[in-house]
């Protein structure tokens, strides 16, 4: 017997859903609120959530990564009157079983209840979870946490996995990461940087070779494939990868063998594949510059790490930590932190990410020297200016906005609220959309908005995440809507 809540506000279909999972066999437990359901779930195990996600004080997709990351992982399944493809989404990246629309079959939920049910029966016996070995990765944002999910999944498997990201976001020690976690952990954990290959050498680099395959090849030599055998092979930067070579891969990948330059025989290999790239593959396919088949193999599993600037509450987590790494490495007693300092390394982009983050901050202490206190002036001086020349835009747009805010009088006419109020928000929505750097998580953040909410707002004023630069709101008491 399984344990289900049961979480909607409209009593008629909470006591159909209840009647239904009791003539399952099930025992339920339900509430027509979404705070009073957050703290059941907190009190008691439920296997099974069936959420509405339409509550007078909110919406469901709001609790939703919570309700997952629960130490009980229920299954999640969404049953709603306002399904849409983004809510449906947002649902599906967060881990739901499924989606189902209101009104609805019995027997539709009954079919999702069962196979949810069946495949958390299997996941439960399962041997017991490890605790994942973070591998000196440090971030407590929901996007870092479901990327370490994704590694913790990665490492239960032989999968081969595809990491993407920008520079320096942490590409190699994700992989490292899947490696120490994985029952390969004894075993080598190679590196290949496909993009300092030399183009000559590189067949015979990768794949060994044999004596006299070659001028020069005076002795058989084990290529770095091999080396990996039993352990992990790393591909970084797989995109500069020569097309001869990623057809000669794709058959090793395979076939699990390979054969050396003037080899005969096919020699059998075994080790997982990670590779990562910050290009874009699907894009390389495209100007067949990558083999699509290769790709269809590598991206067994992808992980997209997120830019350091859409998760900046990891920024002072990152920077606490590696002050106190680089003060040990330099032989420094640990350096204090002013909060001015904090908020500039908060408010930069770090199109360098992690890698940029810890460059500034070695600059920063070795600029301190014997001070004990970082403060702005000991960062390196072009962070500051450019700082400073952004800070004086946004005041330029500031008042550009605030010069707008008379509009509520036009042609000496007061506006009706609902106009005022329409326009004002599509304004803010404007201001957002562009500080936000195309991602909700920073919109919300800055916002205070829950996601759901964005969306709607978004839907509602016609408006997309992609960047815009923000238009001086017009007045409005004459415009229609
Ligand atoms: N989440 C993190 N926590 C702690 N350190 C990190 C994190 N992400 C990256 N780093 C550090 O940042 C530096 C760059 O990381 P890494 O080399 O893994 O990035 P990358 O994405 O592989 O970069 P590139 O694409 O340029 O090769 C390393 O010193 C790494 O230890």
């Amino acid at each position: 017997m399984a344990r289900v809540l049961i979480l909607d506000d409209d009593p008629n279909i909470q006591r159909l859903l209840e009647e239904l999972v009791l003539s399952m066999g099930h025992a339920y437990a339900s509430s027509r609120k979404l705070a009073d359901g957050l703290s059941m779930v907190k009190q008691d195990d439920y296997d099974l959530i069936l959420l509405d996600l339409d509550f007078p004080t909110g919406n469901g997709l709001d609790i939703l990564p919570e309700l997952i990351r629960l130490p009980s992982s229920p299954e999640v399944i969404i049953i709603t009157g306002i399904g849409n493809t983004t809510g449906a989404e947002i649902a599906f990246k967060f881990g739901a079983w499924d989606y189902i629309r209101k009104p609805f079959l019995l027997e539709e939920v009954s079919f999702h209840i069962t196979r949810a049910l069946k495949y958390r029966k299997e996941k439960t016996n399962l041997k017991p979870p490890v605790v994942l070995k973070r591998q000196h990765i440090i971030g407590e944002s929901e996007s870092i946490l479901m990327c370490l999910e994704d590694i913790a999944k990665s490492a239960a498997t032989d999968i081969s996995v595809l990491i993407t990201g920008e520079t320096g976001t942490g590409k190699e020690l994700f992989a490292r990461a899947i490696h120490q976690n994985s029952h390969r952990s004894e075993k080598e954990f190679v590196i290949v940087d496909c993009g300092a290959l030399p183009e000559t050498l590189v067949e015979s680099i990768l794949f060994g070779h044999e004596k006299g395959a070659f001028t020069g090849a005076d002795n058989r030599k084990e290529g770095i494939i091999a080396q990996a055998d039993g352990g992990t092979l790393f591909f970084d930067e797989i995109g500069e990868l020569d097309p001869m070579i990623q057809k000669k891969l794709l058959r090793t990948l395979q076939e699990h063998s390979l054969r050396t330059v003037g080899g005969r025989k096919e020699l059998p290999v075994d080790f997982r594949l990670v590779a990562a790239t910050n290009r874009d593959l699907d894009e390389m396919v495209h100007e067949n510059t990558f083999r699509e088949d290769l790709l269809f193999r590598i991206r067994g599993i992808e992980i997209r790490l997120p830019p350091l600037r859409q998760r900046t509450e990891d920024v002072p987590l990152i920077a606490f930590k590696k002050i106190q790494q680089i003060g040990a490495r330099f032989g420094l007693e640990t350096k204090g932190v002013s909060a001015e300092f904090m908020e500039i390394l908060r408010k930069y982009d770090w199109p360098g990410n992690v890698r940029e983050l810890i460059h500034v901050l070695e600059h920063s202490i070795a600029n301190a020297g014997p001070d004990p206190t970082l403060v702005p002036k000991h960062l390196p001086p072009h962070y500051r200016t450019m700082l400073f020349e952004r800070d004086n835009t946004d005041l330029a747009e500031c008042d550009a906005i605030s010069a707008t805010d008379a509009c509520f009088i036009t042609d000496g006419k007061l506006a009706r609220w609902a106009d005022y109020r329409f326009q004002t928000e599509k304004s803010y929505l404007h201001a957002l959309l562009s500080e936000c750097n195309g991602s909700w998580e920073n919109a919300c953040r800055l916002s205070g908005f829950g996601k759901s909410r964005f969306y709607e707002l978004l839907k509602k004023h016609n408006l997309s995440l992609e960047k815009q630069s923000v238009s001086p709101p017009a007045c409005f008491a004459s415009q229609n809507y």
